[in-house]
């Protein structure tokens, strides 16, 4: 089978979009694996399919799978793209638009100047719905909500970490740290995103407080690895400082690939909005093995 494709990235985290608006490919696992694979197929963190929505008031529909072909409920730098996609290629001519994701409708906006702006909902920071099995744990309080204590018992890097646990639709388990530079992200990140605490697994998150209005962030990403943006992670990042006393309402994120800015009202009711950019990389055509 031969798919059409088009390469894009926000602030470097990089998507395969398919137009899935006339005909739904119908991938397997294995071939959406192949499509983000760096070596043999075209390369991603995530590959996104857009398809129309039967629901009335909703414009499309989009997938997120992730590198690994898992599919997954939210990817905020993905929303930004799946936007641009659509009014480049003429899908529809709004400037704000209704989509369905895994984890509910979100509203991307095209900005003037380029960029876009996403509602993401609401943030959720129950333990239980991130969902974070926080049984028999002993939170410490700062602000107005928990970091919780996380202990890799018995591996090459034991230790504990202080997390706090959100859910931006998909899980974030975001821990302080001194310096992005110096993190263990590559060593803890796997172990984090695979504690036996996270049913459904997290993106781990690892937050640099540099003012009450901006931060650094790395994100070693469920299903993905380190990638150079996490949009999801940079909206979790952002709540969990808000909710611990650090951080003000709106906040410049400096990721490896670019900034991302984040505002929340700090309400568990509010809405966390999201503005960065979405760029076409390139177009292109691919023939993909069948891979049951
Ligand atoms: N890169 C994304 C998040 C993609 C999904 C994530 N890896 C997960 O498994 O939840 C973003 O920009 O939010």
């Amino acid at each position: 089978m031969h798919i059409r494709f088009t390469k894009m990235q926000g602030a470097g985290n990089d998507f395969v979009v398919l137009d899935e608006t006339q005909e739904i490919l119908g991938l397997t696992r294995a071939q959406y694996r192949f499509l983000a694979d760096r070596h043999f197929g075209v390369g991603a963190d995530q590959i996104l399919s857009v398809r129309p929505s039967p629901a009335q008031g909703i414009d499309f529909e989009y997938l997120i799978h992730n590198a690994d072909g898992g599919q997954v409920e939210q990817c905020g730098n993905g929303a930004r793209c799946f936007a641009r996609f659509v009014r480049d290629k003429g899908l529809t001519h709004k400037d704000e638009i209704r989509v369905q994701t895994m984890a509910g409708v979100i509203a991307p906006r095209l900005e003037a100047d380029g960029r876009v702006t996403v509602d993401m909902g609401r943030p959720v920071l129950e333990p239980e719905r991130v969902p974070f099995d926080a049984t028999g744990l002993q939170p410490v309080t700062q602000g107005f909500t928990q970091k919780w204590p996380l202990t890799f018992d018995g591996q090459a890097h034991e230790a504990t970490v202080f997390i706090v646990p959100i859910s931006m639709g998909n899980p974030h388990a975001v821990q302080l740290v001194d310096d992005v530079d110096t993190a263990p992200v590559a060593q803890t990140g796997p172990l984090i995103e695979n504690h036996p605490r996270f049913a459904q697994r997290v993106n781990a998150g690892y937050l640099q407080i540099i003012s009450r209005a901006e931060v650094r962030l790395r994100v070693y990403e469920r299903g993905a690895g380190e990638t150079l943006a996490c949009g999801t992670g940079a909206c979790a990042a952002v709540v969990a400082g808000i909710g611990l006393g650090l951080l003000d309402g709106r906040v410049d994120v400096h990721t490896r690939g670019g900034l991302l800015s984040i505002a929340w009202a700090g309400g568990v009711q509010d809405p966390v909005l999201m503005t960065g950019p979405a760029v076409t990389v390139f177009e292109g055509q691919i023939a993909i093995p069948d891979l049951p």
